[in-house]
């Protein structure tokens, strides 16, 4: 993990400068492609490219499984997320639709799902059969929140070398708000009654008992706000500490990062917090309807492309935002100067 630390590079601001100083001269007002202007600025400043590309993408989907779902945190039965993992390999989810939409390269990883998965095309680096309810024990080992961010820098590492140019990473896990929130409690310091939500879609009444297990939960694990590996040991799930780890590989890189909803953002967090500079190389898609999402949001810093109300997860609103880099990029590259095209500019 240090030797990641020290290999993720400060952003490219003479690139950046470069690229401020182009736009300028696009055949346009100055500034009247608003924040594509910036999405473009910020894509050199990563890659260190005067025409940055964000294409082919590539997306990354964790599915592992919660006990706290023992605690009746959700409105879907646990078998829903390797039923789920069956349907991305038949490319019925909504983020494959979207995935096929924008080019992706595509991959399933069974990081913690609690059922052997009978069938091919998925990407099987099972740490355990889901998390231990966190409410009586803590959610998994040290080791194993450890082996879950490998794996996910891992399977990161092997979509870069097939060529992919940004990063969107998604999860299946039913249950994974109740750790969600209570990481971003954790996190923000933030009253519970304050981020917690409906998740899948439970009733007004199971809200309440959603956040008493997380009270419950906090009070009894009690996890170092200042390491990371604790907090995901404690109250954390696999597929959060995997797409953590495929973050910290995609800034290593130098490959921009599209976050997703509620739960990237949190996991994209504690990115941020094993290594600071991961932040730098992320941009968020859109911004979930689960209260805890505007504060995860207002941690990270970033300002979402689009609110489109989606509370879905699976890297669906990072893929519904990725057109919108496409066009930052292509401004950029195809857009004529005033003195190319004969345009007067003063
Ligand atoms: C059919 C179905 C598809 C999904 N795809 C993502 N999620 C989303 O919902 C779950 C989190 O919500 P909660 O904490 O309330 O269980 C996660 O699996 C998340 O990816 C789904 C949920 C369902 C039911
Ligand atoms: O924003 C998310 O990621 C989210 C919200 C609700 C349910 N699953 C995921």
């Amino acid at each position: 993990m240090n030797s990641v630390k020290t290999a993720i590079q400060p952003l490219d601001r003479e690139m950046g400068q470069q690229v401020r100083e182009y736009i300028d001269t696009l055949t346009k007002p100055p500034g009247s492609l608003g924040r594509l202007e910036e999405l473009a600025i910020q894509l050199a400043e990563m890659t260190s490219e005067a025409f940055p590309v964000v294409s082919p993408p590539g997306v990354i989907v964790f599915a592992a499984d919660h006990g706290v779902v023992e605690e009746g945190v959700s409105a879907f039965p646990q078998e829903v997320t390797v039923q789920m993992v069956m349907n991305f390999l038949n490319s019925g989810a909504a983020i494959n639709v979207f995935s096929r939409q924008i080019g992706a390269k595509f991959e399933v990883v069974d990081i913690g799902v609690a059922a052997d998965i009978e069938a091919d095309g998925f990407v099987n680096r099972k740490i355990r059969y889901g998390t231990n309810n966190f409410c009586q024990q803590d959610a998994m080992t040290r080791e194993e929140a450890e082996e879950a961010i490998a794996v996910g820098y891992e399977r990161a590492e092997q979509m870069i070398h097939q060529g992919i140019k940004c990063l969107i990473v998604g999860e299946m896990g039913i249950g994974n708000t109740t750790p969600s929130s209570a990481i971003a409690a954790v996190l923000s310091g933030k009253d519970i009654g304050a981020l917690v939500g409906r998740g899948t879609g439970i009733a007004t009444e199971k809200i309440r008992h959603k956040q008493e297990v997380i009270i419950r939960a906090l009070k009894e694990r009690n996890p170092d706000r200042k390491d990371p590996i604790d907090i995901l040991a404690k109250i954390g799930g696999l597929e959060i500490a995997g797409m953590t780890g495929a973050m910290l590989s995609a800034a290593r890189n130098r490959i921009p990062i599209l976050v997703d909803g509620f739960i990237c953002t949190i996991a994209a967090l504690l990115a941020r917090e094993i290594c600071e500079t991961a932040a730098d190389y992320m941009m968020v898609g859109h911004r979930s309807v689960e209260p805890g999402h505007e504060i995860a949001l207002e941690l990270l810093g970033k300002k979402p492309l689009l609110d489109l109300d989606l509370r879905l997860g699976e890297g669906s609103g990072a893929a519904v935002a990725f057109p919108i880099l496409q066009s930052a990029t292509l401004m950029l590259k195809e857009m004529a100067t005033f003195a190319s095209a004969g345009i007067s500019n003063e």
